[in-house]
């Protein structure tokens, strides 16, 4: 794969490392400076004055380093206590060990003193008790300005735990204001005015869906209300700027919400600043202080309007829409709390606020809302609908096709396997480049292989990934997000209906006339390689955008029929597009044999242009997967358990998941790569054909070439007890196994590096057969060796369903069977208590089995209800589910 080459040359020690040790012994014990230095500070301070300046400059470069996450926090207290000790032991070594001195000497006269050849002690001891009552002052003064966040907010610590953000790299992008100064670029305000805009709608996604309904949305808004709308990433611009938003304009947030109700990692940022309190659930917000929001000019405001510091966002309408789904406890608490902030700062909401269930259908909430709110929000800016809009279909690109010898090709810039919108990103090391979402580190796959029996229903498999390269770092228990690469089939159909070579290159920069501020990577690219890395094409494509992309495009009477019954009949769009999963390829070809059908003439023919299929489609969304490997165990290699996904649709037509089939094909290049076999030569070839896989097993390929996927790590809150001791009680029947796999790999290797006190860790699993989905069966008996050896209490129960035709048994029959254990290591010796896997059936009958147990062996006078609660509001029950 042509990527980071330069890069993989660096290894994790070329990296600039802050020296910790150095940095102890240089604060702590006033290391000499060298002559130079020497020369320079003694002849124009005071050692007093030395020694002050030292320590509070120690002080604030460690607190510093702490709180950009370059130091962990116990060594942060070190290094504070060491320092203030180097102070003290300073200032009682030169009181005490010049007791002749200050017996001999009468106080010397100001004038007389040499600065070169004073002493720290005649320093001292020329003060005045005002003088140490001042500088006790400045000292007290400065420690508590320093430790402000601490003394005021004891608990920032839990909430924001500096392990996490020790892990974070350099950043490389453009930091988000730090000082109140407006920063043009970053204001929505100036944004808006010189693009000419009039709604501003801001995106909070963590897979892509607010990002995509908020195209959608814009583009409906364009069409419909002849609004000139603007989509952006909070990321890229100032939370402040928001009370400079013109009144006449409208700002729209599709906010969704991610991990225990909170808020995306590409809102964070606002959503500090927004909600700067350590309880983010339950907020007073007369109790908060507001973000330094930037006064508007005369001009920005209308006569009829003011700028009130009380309430800064006075000046400001909104709409707001989450998206989340019921089945979680803090059910769309993003959107919530984001909007009643704005409406505590003085902000107006218009319209109903929408709350979109991903458990049940989100795109008819949204759809719902979106009609619901869309003449609120024309009212407001002065738009007119759609029968006087001049706006039909405005382009997301402009795409170019480029000859490979002109000038102006930049080869550079060619078909990086790169996501990266960090510019020259090349260049840096990888330490210092960020890595997340926007910008996924192409992983070198060190081992992929398939788990099941090859005759089982379906495969579970295990991928490696080494991170030793890059400046990811991860903790058991957390997620991996993964870009795969679409599979052939509906990539072909698509370059077939465009009718173009796929090598070709083409340039394709966004359209400045579009709504949408986002961009490729790297501009040059050819339309293959668009296709196949960075769009989703097999996802159906909504009613929205059929009406506002795809029907524009159409000219003849029978294409348009065929649309307007789909956009406007509902069922007939279930019927022939959501049920049955109907790919954007195959939908554009039943347009065509529509129009065929019809004997449309070839110059009223649906002819597809690269813009309007890239207007269509959605970005490319990384798939994600609980982590299953230790990273006590492999802090530099990480791991996921995927079950491949495969099934017939309504019609009987073969569905692949994109992601899980593109890892199983991986299996095939490592092996042959590890091995240097061809497992597919004695094989029925994998179906759906990835064209990366035939490539790198083609004999013209070098086995020795690095099979690299694009991945990123996400912070998860499934977690460990920090004790060991605690007892850790675990379900995960299929691919549920995945993080508790890390977890009982991290209490093996505790075991083995000697922690004695090890508690009972006890699993049950589940699968189908023994014989062919007993994943991970050799590792998972050595490790309960290992761990029974150390406690007697720790087991492992599996549950096979499908062995004994005539007793099906499940995971949570085997707990009903160990009951009595089960609650004495939950309740009675304080254990943790963890559900992983499917969110429905499963998790609905383990949660049943916990209740049960709970009822029978509590006792009188206690209520199982309440012993439940308090295990989940003390975070010793914890789940890792999925839909
Ligand atoms: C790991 C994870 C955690 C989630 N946590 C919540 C939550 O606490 N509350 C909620 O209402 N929805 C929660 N959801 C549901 C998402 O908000 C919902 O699926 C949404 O459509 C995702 O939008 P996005 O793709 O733009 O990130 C969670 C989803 C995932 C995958």
């Amino acid at each position: 794969m042509p990527s980071q080459s330069a890069d993989l040359q660096l290894s994790p020690q070329d990296s600039p490392i802050p020296d910790i040790d150095s940095d102890i012994y240089r604060f702590g014990s006033f290391e000499p400076v060298s002559e130079a230095e020497d020369s320079i500070i003694s002849t124009s301070r005071s050692p007093l004055f030395n020694l002050l300046l030292n320590t509070f400059s120690s002080l604030a470069s460690n607190f510093r380093s702490f709180n950009q996450g370059e130091k962990s926090f116990p060594l942060f207290i070190f290094a504070i206590g060491a320092i203030l000790l180097g102070f003290f032991t300073n200032l009682l070594f030169a009181l005490f060990s010049h007791p002749s001195e200050k017996l001999k000497s009468p106080k010397p006269k100001l004038t007389k003193i040499n600065m070169k050849s004073e002493s720290l002690y005649s320093s001292i001891i020329n003060m005045d008790k005002k003088d140490l009552i001042l500088i006790t002052t400045m000292l007290i003064g400065a420690s508590t300005f320093i430790f402000r966040k601490f003394i005021l907010s004891p608990r920032i610590n839990e909430i924001n735990p500096p392990e996490n953000s020790s892990k974070k790299p350099t950043v490389s992008h453009p930091s988000p204001s730090e000082s109140s100064k407006p920063n043009v670029e970053r204001s929505i305000p100036d944004f808006m005015k010189s693009n000419n805009k009039n709604v501003v709608i801001v995106y909070g996604s963590q897979t892509g869906t607010a990002e995509d309904l908020s195209k959608r949305f814009s583009r409906s808004l364009q069409t419909d209300f002849g609004a000139q709308p603007l989509v952006i990433d909070p990321e890229d611009f100032d939370v402040e700027s928001l009370s400079r938003i013109s009144p006449n304009n409208i700002l729209i947030l599709m906010l969704s919400t991610t991990g225990e109700g909170e808020a995306t990692d590409n809102m964070s940022t606002w959503y500090k600043k927004l909600i700067s309190s350590d309880d983010h659930l339950e907020v007073d917000f007369s109790t908060l202080q507001p973000p330094d929001f930037q006064v508007p000019s005369d001009d920005e405001l209308g006569h009829d309007f003011s700028f009130d510091k009380e309430l800064p966002l006075k000046n400001l309408t909104f709409s707001a829409f989450g998206l989340g789904n019921t089945t979680y406890e803090h059910f769309n608490s993003h959107i919530k709390r984001v909007s009643s902030r704005l409406v505590s700062l003085g902000a107006t909401l218009v319209g109903p606020l929408g709350l979109g269930d991903d458990d049940d259908d989100i795109d008819d909430d949204f759809v719902k809302w979106k009609d619901s709110v869309s003449p609120f929000i024309a009212e407001h800016i002065g738009s007119s609908t759609s029968s006087d809009s001049s706006v039909s279909y405005v382009s997301d690109w402009i795409i170019t096709e480029i000859d490979k010898n002109s000038t102006e090709f930049d080869r550079e810039k060619f078909n990086r396997f790169r996501f990266s919108t960090i510019e020259n990103e090349e260049k840096l090391p990888p330490s210092e480049i960020k890595v997340d979402n926007k910008n996924p580190w192409s992983s070198k796959v060190t081992d992929a292989r398939q788990l099941c029996h090859p005759d089982n229903e379906r495969q579970i498999i295990h991928v490696e990934f080494d991170i030793n390269d890059s400046s990811i770092s991860y903790t058991t228990g957390d997620h991996l997000a993964v870009f795969p690469i679409n599979f052939d089939l509906h990539v072909q159909s698509l370059l077939d209906i465009l009718g173009v070579d796929e090598n070709q290159v083409i340039k394709a920069v966004p359209n400045p006339d579009s709504t949408n501020s986002s961009s490729f990577p790297y501009s040059y690219s050819t339309y293959g390689n668009i296709l196949r890395h960075y769009m989703d094409v097999t996802s159906p494509i909504s009613q929205d955008i059929l009406k506002n992309v795809l029907l524009p495009n159409v000219i003849s009477q029978p294409g348009k029929d065929f649309l307007n019954n789909l956009i406007n009949d509902k069922d007939a769009y279930n019927n022939l597009v959501s049920k049955p999963v109907t790919s954007p390829g195959e939908l554009l070809n039943l347009l065509i044999s529509a129009e065929s059908e019809s004997n449309v003439s070839n110059e009223q023919r649906f002819v597809l242009k690269m813009d309007v299929l890239l207007s269509m489609l959605q970005r490319m969304s990384p798939r994600r997967y609980s982590i299953s490997s230790s990273s006590l165990e492999s802090p530099k290699t990480l791991s996921a358990t995927v079950v491949v996904l495969k099934y017939k649709n309504v019609n009987g037509l073969d569905r692949y998941g994109v992601c899980s089939n593109f890892l199983n094909a991986t299996t095939d290049i490592v092996m042959r790569n590890k091995q240097g076999v061809d497992p597919s030569s004695n094989k029925t070839p994998f179906l759906p054909k990835y064209a990366i896989h035939d490539k790198m097993m083609s004999s013209s390929y070098s086995k020795n070439t690095d099979l690299r996927i694009p991945i990123y790590v996400i912070k998860s809150s499934f977690k460990l007890p920090n004790d060991p001791s605690v007892p850790v009680v675990m379900v995960g029947p299929g691919t549920g196994l995945s993080p508790l796999m890390g977890f009982i790999r991290e209490r093996v290797q505790m075991v083995n590096s000697g922690i004695s006190n090890v508690g009972p860790t006890v699993l049950f699993f589940g699968n189908r057969h023994e014989n062919r989905d007993f994943i991970y069966k050799e590792r998972l008996i050595e490790s309960f060796g290992i761990l029974s050896a150390s406690n007697p209490d720790s087991k492992m129960f599996t549950a096979f369903s499908r062995d004994d035709p005539s007793k099906k048994v499940y995971v949570q029959d085997r707990i009903y069977e160990n009951e009595e254990f089960v609650y004495k290591l939950i309740f009675e010796m304080g254990g943790n208590f963890y559900i992983c896997g499917d969110a429905k059936s499963m998790t609905v009958d383990v949660n049943k089995a916990l209740l049960d147990i709970t009822k029978r062996h509590c006792g009188q006078g206690l209520s199982p209800t309440n012993l439940i609660e308090d295990l989940k509001k003390s975070g010793r029950y914890q789940e890792d589910v999925w839909f």
